[in-house]
């Protein structure tokens, strides 16, 4: 096995109905990343499911897989497998994707008219799906036998190839005993990159059976994975289903943006975005007169799923083709596709991100999270602001999903006292406040570090940064706290999944270069209790690491050296580990640092990185890239692809590069010394 993919979104039957809450927030708890999606789906997806709750929902599929990811978001359905033959002319279709929706159409369709028909039983709405792989303009479906896997598998050896899944949500009426159909479809597409596959290593994998029941031949979700170098995209969507998309499209289809943002279309120009959090306020459709108050009142009786809406007599008269939600035959609101909702989010972003600023500045989810609930009133009081104010920014962090509104007042949501509290073991804070006091004050310098292509320290903070960590970070003890602060939130929330993403047990030392507070060392000594690990780092941050230790401690200790990596020698150790080091960094400075290790290292020692790891055409990952852009504002360092940190790992005798894509904030890249 000469590669392995590690993702660990695919895990079946995670937050499943049997699991009580206090339970999983416990599990949540020790797993930031599950915590994150389950939460995030879970609160999102409450307000649909409950529209869906009193609805016939039918899966038109049989695959396994499918039926595991519609299940762990919580949606009630039957399985009705398909009898639709995927016999459709390939040949007739403009793209792959085309071919894919309509066949998940067709699939759908089929069920809804048998259940109609022989069943008499008509479903209220009908998803069907079908995956298919595409490599140099052949489709792939399910190889019929050993042979055929073996053909397809070696076609996608040492390739990049897309998987489309084909979506279509069938809505259906019987009227008059006629069955009437309103389909909605899309398709999701990820790319994936198999390693040069042995002739070995492809039988041994057909022999295991696993190929024969999947689109390609593979199963990214078991022993396929070790196929695979790197996914681009939504996982699940290889798996066989794109869950964020398919919860987006219910979430346009069923929970259209509130009625008193039409209002803001109109006045202000910026209608709030649908994005999942916006849901948190399930009650948004509810009859309270406050929340429709000055807003048009959509009248369903007035709706035209062709028109738009008017509401006659009315001062706020919307225009036909403005960026109104329509009602479409089946009563179903949807958005025409001129509604610009991704720029909407862009062009707002900053507003929710500066208001999770100022919450967290204020102490709003500490003081949430040690009282339960509050009125606004006694939050103001607390945090010494006005009423008027602090009800607005709780007002709008409930509307975020950061908090929870009852008659009673507000409470933290699960994630804010997860993440935001500022003593619980996985929060933020830190790296809120950074971003506020730091990164903020930086990016509003974006236009001049683009155009000058450099670091904006003196425009932002007066001060040069000719030595970038003195300067910055450690000019004084309280902006070396919280910077320090900020990078054992981000260390802590990553290392879990950079620790566990190689084998790692042959080495007995390790030496964390600009380790920091020590939050990777610490989780490396729990999953390999017999690694002794040296954090190596300057020294005024050394004498700062003690109060981020864990408190208690089943293993050896993690020890702390001081030294400047790129003056001093530093510790002996036949495992290096540099983690969010090298972005910060000129390639010049990099070919230094390297050259020092790959000195140090004798043959079989090992490097460890942990950088955020760009896509090779540098098109693909956005926070990846904007990270690359907030690199550009503070340092003279930057993001690189996968095959630029290959190319320097190898021009110092660093071989067996391999990278792993953790799906966490950051990624795991390692290699030996040849
Ligand atoms: C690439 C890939 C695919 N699959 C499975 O491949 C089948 C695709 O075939 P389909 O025709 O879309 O679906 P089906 O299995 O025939 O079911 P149905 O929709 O009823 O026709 C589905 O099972 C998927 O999970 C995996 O499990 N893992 C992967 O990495």
């Amino acid at each position: 096995m000469r590669m392995r993919a590690v993702w660990r979104l695919w895990s079946p039957g995670r937050g499943s109905r049997s699991v009580g809450d206090s339970a999983r927030r416990r599990i949540n708890a020790s797993c930031p990343r599950a915590a994150y999606l389950g939460l995030l789906a879970g609160m999102a997806l409450k307000p649909v499911l409950g529209k869906l709750g009193s609805k016939r929902v039918v899966l038109a599929s049989a695959s396994p897989r499918r039926q595991e990811i519609l299940c762990s978001v919580g949606l009630r359905f039957e399985v009705v497998p398909s009898w639709f033959k995927e016999t459709l002319e390939k040949s007739s279709f403009a793209t792959p994707y085309k071919y894919a929706i309509e066949t998940a159409k067709q699939k759908a369709l089929e069920v809804a008219n048998r259940m109609h028909v022989k069943h008499l039983r008509t479903p209220d709405i009908v998803i069907g799906a079908d995956t298919i792989v595409t490599v140099d303009e052949h489709i792939l479906e399910k190889p019929i036998d050993k042979q055929d896997a073996y053909r397809m598998l070696s076609r996608l050896s040492g390739k990049e190839h897309s998987v489309f899944t084909g979506v279509a949500i069938v809505h259906c009426n019987s009227k008059d005993n006629r069955l009437e159909t309103e389909v909605t479809d899309f398709y999701e597409e990820t790319k994936v990159k198999f390693a040069d596959l042995s002739e070995e290593l492809l039988w041994e994998y057909i022999h295991s059976g696993e190929p024969m029941d999947k689109a390609g031949g593979y199963g990214i979700q078991a022993l396929g994975g070790m196929l695979v170098e790197y996914v681009h995209g939504d996982f699940l969507n290889v798996v066989g289903f794109p869950l964020n998309h398919f919860c987006k499209k219910l979430v346009e289809l069923y929970y259209p943006p509130p009625k008193h943002t039409i209002h803001h279309i109109k006045h202000d120009s910026i209608p709030s975005v649908e994005t999942f959090e916006n849901l948190s306020d399930e009650e948004n459709d509810s009859s309270s007169p406050l929340q429709y108050k000055g807003a048009i009142k959509l009248d369903r009786s007035k709706t035209h799923s062709s028109g738009g809406v008017c509401s006659p007599g009315s001062s706020n008269i919307i225009k036909p083709n403005c960026m109104m939600p329509v009602e479409n035959q089946n009563g179903v609101m949807e958005n025409p596709d001129k509604f610009p909702s991704k720029i909407l989010e862009l062009l707002d972003g900053f507003r929710a991100s500066k208001a999770l600023f100022v919450a967290s500045k204020l102490k709003v989810f500490d003081l949430l999270k040690n009282k339960g609930v509050l009125q606004a009133v006694d939050v103001a009081n607390t945090i010494n602001s006005s009423v008027c104010g602090t009800e607005r920014l709780l007002d709008a962090c409930a509307a975020l999903g950061l908090l929870e509104k009852t008659l009673q007042g507000y409470s933290n949501s699960d994630s804010a006292n997860i993440y935001l509290a500022s003593d619980s073991e996985d929060s933020l804070h830190g790296y809120i406040i950074h971003s506020d006091d730091h990164l903020w004050p930086l990016f509003t310098h974006l236009e001049s570090a683009v155009k000058e292509g450099t670091m904006q320290n003196y425009r932002a903070f007066g001060k040069k940064s000719e030595n970038l960590f003195q300067d910055s970070y450690y000019q004084s003890m309280e902006v070396k706290q919280r910077f320090m602060a900020a990078m054992h939130s981000i260390a802590k929330l990553t290392a879990k999944d950079v620790a566990t993403a190689f084998d790692l047990s042959q080495f007995r030392s390790a030496c964390d270069l600009g380790g920091c507070t020590g939050a990777l060392a610490n989780e490396l000594v729990q999953k390999y209790p017999n690694l002794k690990v040296t954090v190596f780092d300057l020294p005024e941050v050394i004498a700062n690491v003690s109060h981020f230790q864990p408190v208690r401690q089943h293993t050896a200790p993690v020890t702390f050296t001081s030294g400047d990596f790129f003056k001093d020698n530093f510790p002996e150790a036949d495992l290096y580990i540099l983690s969010r080091i090298l972005h910060d960094w000129t390639d010049e400075k990099i070919h230094m640092l390297l050259s020092k290790i790959s000195a140090a290292c004798k043959p079989g020692c090992g490097l460890l990185l942990s950088e955020v790891v760009l896509d090779d055409e540098k098109k693909n990952r956005s926070t990846a890239l904007l990270q690359s852009l907030n690199m550009l504002v503070q340092t003279e360092g930057k993001e690189r692809s996968g095959s630029e940190y290959q190319s320097l790992l190898e021009h110092h005798g660093f071989t067996n590069v391999k990278i792993i894509l953790t799906g966490n904030l950051l990624d795991a890249i390692f290699c030996t010394k040849c």
